[in-house]
């Protein structure tokens, strides 16, 4: 049974949903990094919220994880290139908290446009300070929004709502979106000069970092109002603090910091500053929604390999899942078959699908191809990183599907460019589930691919198969199965054995010494 530690505080349905699913489950919250690392490597499955951080430490003492699923949005806890070269999948929920954290930036505008935390603490200090605030009304302002994703475009429609101007910077954002949205694209300079108030709704990325800096302050308008209820890193807070202290800005509210928590922080106690400790998803509702969703998506890809909304690897329904698992095992088989018979370096790989195999969705065959052929090199490549490790070693990986069906109602055919030319393999599933070789270098053939295997092209003359029976028997080598193909009569066949046990390279050296034998191989599934 499949294992997940729960590692940040989540609503108690996840911890019911794995349960019912079949997954054993522990919650174990609040853990160092060190305690963490000393419970993880029992661990398939890792549920976290923002609090923990998935570093690559982390990751390397957790031998058994296979997925990291994160209740909400942002994943800038989680090292995803490092989870991905070690296979683990990265999921996240992607809505389950937006319209939550769109109201938490709406309800912080109110707040800096009203003073409201000021407010109360002056009235309940008993001060009655009635003419200390004056507000400034919302409507007929004009919101600049940084990233109209999800979140942005919630905050968008509310604030139009609001009778607000909203002029959006995102370079992603298309002019035909933008008008669905009602806002106006604008560059970030243009939105800096124009904004009353200005609201970030982007991921923290290399990009974004710091995109409000102490230069693009100082392009705002005097008076502006800034929300932040997307990541702490967008921007330079103490350029803020400077802009507050000098009265050009009007007002902040931050609900994330450069460094979580923010227990200290030279903001703290700046006139005009209002803070939220990373509040913006917290709702009833929004930590029902992600906690029931990281938890089914993460049990589907437990018990039935169905992928949803993985940041590292393409979606697998759980209804395709099962169709498509004979598929990933025939790919995987034809990717390890041509890793283990080709030598030198790749140039290139195509996969092709034919007949009922093209109406699939091809990323997981291809991923399954591309595991297979590079497991023979690492045995810690799987799906996951099994596409990232192609890119990296600049393997040109193509896709093909045809329409036609062939001599089998469904094909999937590899073929990889070697410095001695395209060699290619190509399978078919039997009973549409168990995966049958048909073809070998261009000569038909039909195999199962398992367990220990010895491979052999040798010049099709009398009394070969009865001196290769001879010198296996005399090594104590049982041969299961025994699958035969050849160009021509007396031309170039192949043989391909499945044995009982591993072939030595001893008797590898024997059978190539008979005669007529141009290779042999040692292939194991
Ligand atoms: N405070 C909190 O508790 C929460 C914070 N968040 C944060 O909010 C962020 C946004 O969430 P969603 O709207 O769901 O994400 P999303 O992916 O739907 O939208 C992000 C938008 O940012 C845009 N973007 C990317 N690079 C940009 C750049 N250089 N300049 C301007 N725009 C850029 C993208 O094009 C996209 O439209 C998350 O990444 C997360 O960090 C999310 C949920 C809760
Ligand atoms: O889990 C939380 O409370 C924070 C949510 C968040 O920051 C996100 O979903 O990106």
């Amino acid at each position: 049974m499949p294992k997940v530690l729960i590692s940040d505080k989540m609503d108690p349905k996840a911890a019911q949903i794995f349960r019912e699913r079949g997954v054993e489950v522990d919650e174990i919250t609040g853990k160092t990094p060190e305690e963490l690392k000393a419970i993880i490597g029992d661990y398939d499955g890792l549920a976290i919220r923002s609090s923990t951080k998935v570093t690559q430490e982390i990751l390397d003492a957790a031998p058994n994880l296979k997925v990291v699923g994160r209740a909400g949005i942002g994943v800038d806890n989680v090292d995803i290139p490092a989870a991905s070269a070690r296979g683990v999948v990265v999921m996240n929920t992607p809505f389950g908290n937006s319209i939550t954290t769109a109201e938490h930036a709406i309800a912080l505008m109110f707040a800096l446009a009203r003073q409201l935390p000021e407010a109360d603490a002056s009235t309940q200090a008993g001060k009655w300070e009635k003419n200390r605030f004056m507000g400034v009304e919302l409507t007929g302002k004009t919101l600049g929004l940084i990233g109209a994703g999800n979140i942005g475009s919630i905050v968008a429609d509310r604030a139009l709502g609001l009778r607000m101007k909203v002029v959006a910077f995102d370079p992603f954002l298309t002019p035909e979106r933008a008008i669905e949205m009602g806002v106006e694209k604008v560059s970030l300079d243009d939105l800096l000069l124009r904004a009353d108030f200005i609201t970030l709704h982007t991921p923290l990325t290399d990009q974004t970092r710091n995109i409000l800096s102490a230069e693009n302050l100082a392009k705002t308008r005097r008076g502006v109002r800034i929300i932040n209820c997307a990541r702490g890193g967008l921007i330079d807070e103490a350029a803020l603090k400077q802009g507050l202290e000098s009265g050009h800005i009007a007002g902040a509210a931050l609900d994330v910091f450069a460094v979580e928590p923010a227990k200290e922080h030279p903001l703290f106690g700046t006139p005009n500053f209002v803070s939220t400790p990373h509040l913006g998803a917290s709702t009833t509702e929004a930590q029902v929604n992600v906690a029931i969703q990281v938890a089914e998506q993460m049990a589907d890809f437990l018990v039935s390999g169905g992928v949803t909304n993985a940041l590292n690897m393409p979606s697998l329904s759980a209804e395709e899942a099962p169709r498509l698992k004979p598929y990933m095992a025939l790919a995987e088989k034809l990717g390890s078959l041509v890793g283990q018979l080709s030598h030198g370096e790749l140039k290139n790989i195509a996969i092709e699908s034919e007949g009922a195999a093209a109406e699939l969705n091809q990323k997981p065959i291809v991923g399954a191809v591309l595991a297979g052929l590079m497991r023979v090199h690492s045995d810690t490549v799987n799906m996951v990183n099994a596409p990232f490790l192609a890119k990296e070693r600049g393997l040109d990986v193509r896709e093909v599907r045809h329409d036609r069906e062939g001599d089998y109602h469904t094909l999937v055919r590899v073929t990889v460019g070697t410095a001695q030319g395209d060699r290619s393999v190509a399978g078919t599933l039997f009973g549409n589930s168990a995966p049958r070789l048909v073809e070998l270098f261009g000569i038909k053939v039909e195999a199962d691919l398992a367990g220990n295997m010895l491979y052999i092209v040798n010049e099709d003359a009398p009394g070969f198969i009865g001196r290769l029976g001879t010198t296996l028997g005399e090594a104590g080598v049982n041969i299961g199965t025994f699958h035969l193909g050849r160009r021509e009569a007396g031309g170039e066949a192949i043989l391909l054995l499945s044995v009982d046990e591993k072939v030595s390279e001893e008797l590898l050296a024997k059978v190539r010494a008979l005669p007529g034998v141009k290779t042999a191989m040692a292939l194991s599934f």
